[in-house]
């Protein structure tokens, strides 16, 4: 296959990677939720042998649907009340081992060759499990799951993030029980739920003991609400990445006038693939973040149903990837968005000119900012994910 080298969306001529290659292509996952990825058919049998009579629906394509529409609501509390239902059948051991071997096997059927998936263990008590049997149980349906995969021919490996909700009060706990589960595939701590209004600053006591215990910690900031949260996740908190961080195109500008304005005025498809890029400057959050290296966890249609982003043509993250900032690409919630890896790669090449090129570029991005060890993510960025693009017939260009 021809590929563009340039960057996102720079030759109307490139040959498009059809659906089939892009879901062979090795792909690297960093945020998804476990409670909001799971099969509406397994909601609907959980709920049944769980004895839970509140769900919106009992046919399994009916229910894929209700949660697709549902969170198309525009507004990232009204988004997250659909998790309800997803976390009423996620509160046995059954059923947290069953979604978990589900979401690997699911994964690794997509081309996804390392993941880390993220739950909150404080929403999975309510038929008493205690935290380290939620994590227990998560850590046992992984494995169970990978090693499905690999029976199905495909490699895997799962990690877990353990999520502190941040209009709760556990974060601390939450943290502690991170590092209690370090060497047993938990390989970070994040923080999640409505943004406005609830300051990642809340949970400074739990960012600075992670800190002091020198693990890894992620921070959902700049979804919702805009640069002071990305601010505070980075400069007072010290999160390694981002959840989302969209909002950090705030501090961006183009021929002057802020990123949003600037896009109202320009809703042509290609106004961000054919922008020339000395129009565009950085704030000086911008550029810290571009500087330090830091990742952005991006999730374009997530974005699209919370209005933190106005199109896929118009997402931020083909100017921020045209820009080198570290993005990745993410699913978030595949239940709620109707989508996957490939989906979301798909889009970005059927409406934002991404090539294969560009996925390989955040591909190795996101397994650069993985939360396992260095040697580990060097070994699969050597030995799986930049082979698996030469199987493609992708030459990588010569400056990465
Ligand atoms: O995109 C999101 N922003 C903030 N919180 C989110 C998002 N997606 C899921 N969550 C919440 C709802 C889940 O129950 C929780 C843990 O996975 O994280
Ligand atoms: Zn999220």
């Amino acid at each position: 296959m021809t590929v563009d080298t340039t960057g996102a969306g720079t030759s109307g001529s490139i040959e498009r990677a059809s659906d089939a290659e892009l879901r062979v292509a090795p792909k690297v996952l960093l945020h998804d939720h476990l409670d909001g990825g799971l099969r509406p058919q397994t909601i609907v049998e959980l709920a049944g042998d769980a004895g839970y009579d509140g769900l919106p629906a009992t046919d399994a394509a009916e229910l894929g649907t209700w949660f697709r529409d549902s969170a198309d609501s525009g507004s990232l509390p009204r988004y997250l009340e659909t998790f309800d239902h997803s976390l009423a059948v996620m509160q046995t051991r059954e059923g947290l081992f069953r979604v978990a071997s589900e979401c690997a096997q699911d994964l690794a059927a997509d081309g996804v060759v390392y993941a880390e998936s993220r739950y909150a263990p404080e929403q999975h008590l309510s038929r008493g499990l205690t935290l380290e049997g939620v994590v227990e149980a998560v850590n046992a349906g992984l494995r169970d799951g990978e090693a499905k995969a690999r029976e199905a021919g495909h490699r895997i490996r799962v990690t877990s993030l353990l999520t502190a909700m941040r209009h709760a009060a556990k974060s601390t706990e939450i943290a502690e029980l991170a590092i209690r589960y370090r060497d047993e595939g938990v390989s970070g701590f994040d923080i999640a739920g409505a943004e406005a209004g609830y300051p990642p600053t809340r949970h400074l006591d739990a960012f600075e003991y992670l800190r002091r215990e020198n693990f890894h910690f992620t921070i959902h900031a700049g979804e919702a609400f805009g640069l002071p949260s990305i601010w505070e996740a980075i400069q007072w908190c010290g999160a390694d990445r981002l959840g989302h961080g969209v909002r950090i195109v705030d501090d961006i500008t183009i021929d002057g006038s802020p990123f949003a304005e600037w896009v109202e005025g320009h809703q042509e498809d290609d106004a961000l693939t054919s922008l020339e890029l000395d129009r565009v400057r950085l704030g000086r959050l911008a550029a810290y973040v571009r500087d330090k290296r830091i990742p952005l966890e991006m999730c374009p249609s997530s974005n699209l149903q919370t209005s933190a982003a106005p199109s896929i043509a118009l997402h931020p993250i083909t100017l921020l990837r045209r820009l080198r900032f570290r993005v990745t690409l993410n699913t978030d919630n595949r239940l709620m968005s109707g989508t996957s890896m490939t989906r979301e790669a798909a889009l970005l090449r059927d409406h934002a000119g991404w090539t294969i090129e560009d996925l390989r570029w955040v591909t190795i991005n996101a397994m650069k900012s993985a939360f396992i060890p260095f040697d580990e993510r060097l070994e699969i960025i050597d030995g799986v994910i930049k082979p698996g693009y030469v199987d493609l017939g992708h030459t990588a260009p010569p400056v990465n």
